[in-house]
């Protein structure tokens, strides 16, 4: 087959040939149809991740067609159409991963290749109204986004919610959510044209991150603070969030993209009651939720360029660039 391959941190994705994947007990390999990145793909690239392993197949989300199973038991997943949840072995317990979780794509093998051999626990039915393109850019940003606001920050309907870069493939899949749960949702964004295109979504409104005073522009717009903000860019833009949650409401959070946050306030989080909500991604209960969430409401996920295998790296540039609306996506055969 054909794998995209990473052999040393901040060099180039190379896509060449690899040997076809071989299922054990338990297993199957799917014959992929699709691909999409996640911000982790890249940062593994520039070797901002932790445990990085090389060479490596990068790579968290799939849809494709089961093709070989390990075992007969295994034999119900035969040449069905499937998507693959990319939270390895998340153990027992719901609250929290146990020792053995991984994410496909460090230390395992990924999905940027023609084919993967994956654990049949982690596959699930391919939603049937969406492609093959909208299929694979859901599981990691869609899990990770699903277990923020429902498991983590239990948003309600009728709550008003603030999600911060909404150009972000998990931040899309969350407004998304948020608004087919009911919820009011606001945005912030680099760019007038994503808020424009958030709002096409059902976001109220927004504000641009890079402008001067934009909490205090966002809390006039809005009328008021916020009962959920939920967050993945950290950095110096933190701290001013946590002014931007209601006495008593809470904040969600899971990434860092622009570095940890400078001088954090304590006293403006216990004085005023805010709980603090640190997620990862989502255990198998997390997965189920999502998808049948997302097959009852028709959510469709927003793709915003698809380039071939042979162009991971270009791919992986765009990202990097910051300027997509949504998921990047790979069409892998
Ligand atoms: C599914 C998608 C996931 C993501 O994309 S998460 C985003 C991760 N990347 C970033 O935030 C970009 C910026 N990069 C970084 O800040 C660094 O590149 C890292 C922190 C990721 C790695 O730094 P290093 O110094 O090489 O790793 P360390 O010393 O092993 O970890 C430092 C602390 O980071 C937390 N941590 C990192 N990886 C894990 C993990 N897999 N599970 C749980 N915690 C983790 C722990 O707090 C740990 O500190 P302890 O070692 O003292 O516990
Ligand atoms: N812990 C976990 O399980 C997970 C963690 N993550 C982390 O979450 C982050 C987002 O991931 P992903 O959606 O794949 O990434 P994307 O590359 O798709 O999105 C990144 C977005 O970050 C936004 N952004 C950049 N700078 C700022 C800023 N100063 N303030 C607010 N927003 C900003 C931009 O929004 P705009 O374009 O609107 O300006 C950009 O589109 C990453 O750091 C990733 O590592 C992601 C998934 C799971």
């Amino acid at each position: 087959m054909q794998a995209a391959l990473l052999r040393a941190t901040n060099e180039p994705v190379t896509v060449q040939p690899a040997p076809d994947p071989v299922p054990a007990a338990g297993q199957a390999v799917v014959r992929l149809r699709a691909a999409a990145l996640n911000h982790r793909d890249l940062w593994i690239q520039l070797g901002q991740y932790a445990g990085i392993k090389l060479p490596l197949i990068p790579g968290s989300d799939g849809a494709g067609v089961v093709t070989a199973v390990g075992a007969p038991g295994d034999d119900a997943w035969s040449g069905r159409e499937v998507i693959i949840n990319p939270s390895l072995d998340w153990g027992d317990d719901p609250r929290t991963q146990g020792p053995g979780f991984r994410i496909l794509g460090l230390p395992d093998a990924g999905t940027f290749a023609e084919q993967i051999a994956i654990p049949v626990a982690n596959l699930a039915s391919k939603p049937a109204h969406l492609t093959w393109e909208q299929a694979a850019a859901l599981p990691l940003a869609g899990l990770t986004a699903w277990r923020a606001l429902f498991t983590r920050a239990g948003l309600q309907s009728g709550e008003k919610i603030l999600i911060t870069g909404i150009g972000g493939g998990a931040a899309l899949f969350a407004l998304q959510f948020a608004v087919a749960a009911g919820a009011q949702v606001w945005v912030t964004s680099s760019s007038p044209e994503k808020i424009a295109r958030a709002q096409t979504l059902g976001a109220a409104g927004g504000v641009n991150y890079r402008d001067t005073d934009w909490p205090a522009t966002l809390t006039r717009a809005a009328g008021g603070p916020f009962d959920v903000v939920l967050d993945s860019a950290g950095g110096a833009g933190f701290g001013p969030l946590i002014e931007l949650v209601r006495p008593g409401g809470r904040l969600v959070f899971f990434g860092a993209t622009t570095g940890q946050p400078p001088g954090l306030d304590l006293r403006k989080c216990f004085f005023r009651q805010l709980t603090l909500l640190g997620t990862t991604m989502g255990s198998p209960a997390d997965f189920a939720g999502m998808t049948a969430f997302v097959a009852r409401h028709r959510i469709v996920p927003v793709v915003d360029r698809v380039f071939p295998l042979a162009e991971t790296d270009q791919a992986l540039r765009h990202m990097a660039a910051g300027a997509q609306f949504g998921k990047i996506v790979l069409a892998t055969g």
